[in-house]
């Protein structure tokens, strides 16, 4: 009886708690979709790309305006202008009066002890000492004394003769003879490669950019290498000296092979059909023999794609005999092609000259005589003599 009566209230019992369940479970779900839906809301909605403009192009009369007509100036797209380099003829005419000012000691010093009355072994060791301080060097010193002598001896001397004396003399020992051009011009279907080298400081990476405007204003095409991957600013430095030209750097990072950087700078050359491809190298220690190594590896790496015609060899005409010393070790580990002898404006010493090409057997191809971006000028013999004696 007592069962049958609780079975049935069992049962509601059952039901109820399965009712309460299932409500607590919908409400549960419902809760949980609000708060999902409150949550996205708060998110942005993702953005559907815009459906594309299937549209073909039109011409003539059913061309449609250009979108950006309106704002499309041609002040809106003009490029800065480049810079016109001064063209190398010429240079060194106008450079001719800075050459005076800072070797006119040395012309004009030597001109006024010739042209005293009486040429005594006074007069003649004044003179001697007046060349060694301008750094020509022993040996040719003594050469042109001796050779001043005789002709003093011989032709007899005042003051008009003494000039002409002195500049031919001073011209020979200069040497006019030597091929002084530049190896500029494509093999075949190759740029010419020019590599720069020297130690720190001497002027590499300036002179590769006032060289790349001596090349412009012979409407060449040029591309420039930044192989100095050693000295952070190098390759900005070079990028910025290509960019008022028009020239195009070849870069790699920073701390990087420079072998690489050459190598890739030659390719682009090529790609390019560039004339000339010059390539800058870091400053380097001529004591350092890991560094000079890694010139020799450089030029090789070109090599395996391009003949490498010039290797121009940078020396800072301030330094005097370390200059030599740097030449002298320098050609024992690369065929240096030409000298360029920088920062002449800012010294009396020009005699390095005629010292540095003796040292070396190799022709002085430029000068560089100050900081302007055309204050590089081919070398010639005759125009230096007639600056030192202006
Ligand atoms: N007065 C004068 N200064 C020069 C001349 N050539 C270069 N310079 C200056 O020499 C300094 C060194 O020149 P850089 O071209 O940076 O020398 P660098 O050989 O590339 O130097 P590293 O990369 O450190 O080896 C700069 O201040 C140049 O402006 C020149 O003919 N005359």
């Amino acid at each position: 009886m007592l069962t049958s009566q609780l079975v049935p209230l069992l049962a509601d019992a059952v039901l109820i708690a399965i009712i309460a369940v299932a409500v607590v479970l919908v409400a549960g779900t419902a809760g949980l979709v609000v708060t999902r839906r409150r949550k996205s809301a708060e998110l942005p909605a993702p953005t559907q790309p815009a459906p594309l403009e299937t549209a073909e192009p039109k011409v003539g009369e059913d061309a449609e305006e250009p979108r950006d007509t309106p704002t499309r100036t041609l002040e809106d797209t003009e490029l800065p202008a480049l810079e016109k380099p001064e063209s190398a003829q010429g240079r060194l005419v106008r450079l001719r009066a800075k050459l005076a000012r800072s070797q006119g000691s040395l012309g004009k010093g030597l001109l006024a002890l010739l042209s005293r009355d009486k040429l005594d072994e006074e007069v003649w060791e004044d003179i001697e000492t007046t060349l060694i301080t301008a750094d020509v060097g022993v040996a040719p010193t003594q050469e042109l004394v001796e050779r001043l002598r005789t002709r003093v001896r011989v032709e007899g001397v005042g003051p008009e003769q003494a000039r002409a004396i002195l500049r031919e003399e001073l011209i020979e020992l200069v040497n006019p003879s030597l091929d002084r051009s530049l190896k500029v011009e494509r093999n075949g279907d190759q740029p010419a490669v020019v590599l720069v080298v020297g130690v720190n400081g001497t002027g590499k990476t300036t002179t590769v950019g006032k060289l790349a405007r001596v090349l412009v204003a012979e409407d060449k095409h040029v591309v420039l290498g930044a192989a100095d991957t050693f000295r952070a600013a190098a390759a900005d430095q070079l990028q910025t000296w290509g960019e008022r030209v028009g020239v195009r750097t070849v870069r790699g990072p920073e701390g990087g092979d420079p072998a690489s950087i050459a190598f890739d700078a030659v390719k682009q050359g090529i790609a390019e059909s560039a004339d000339v491809v010059v390539v800058d190298t870091a400053g380097r220690l001529h004591t350092k023999i890991g560094l000079m190594d890694e010139l020799g590896k450089v030029k090789r790496v070109i090599e395996k794609t391009a003949e490498v015609d010039e290797v121009l060899l940078v020396i800072d005409a301030t330094t005097g005999q370390n200059g030599l010393t740097q030449a002298r070790v320098f050609a024992e580990v690369i065929n240096v092609t030409g000298l360029v002898l920088t920062k002449l404006d800012g010294t009396a010493k020009g005699g390095i000259v005629i010292a540095v090409q003796r040292e070396l057997g190799v022709p002085v191809k430029l000068v560089g005589l100050g900081e302007g971006a055309d204050d590089l000028a081919p070398f010639d013999a005759e125009q230096f003599v007639d600056a030192l004696l202006d």
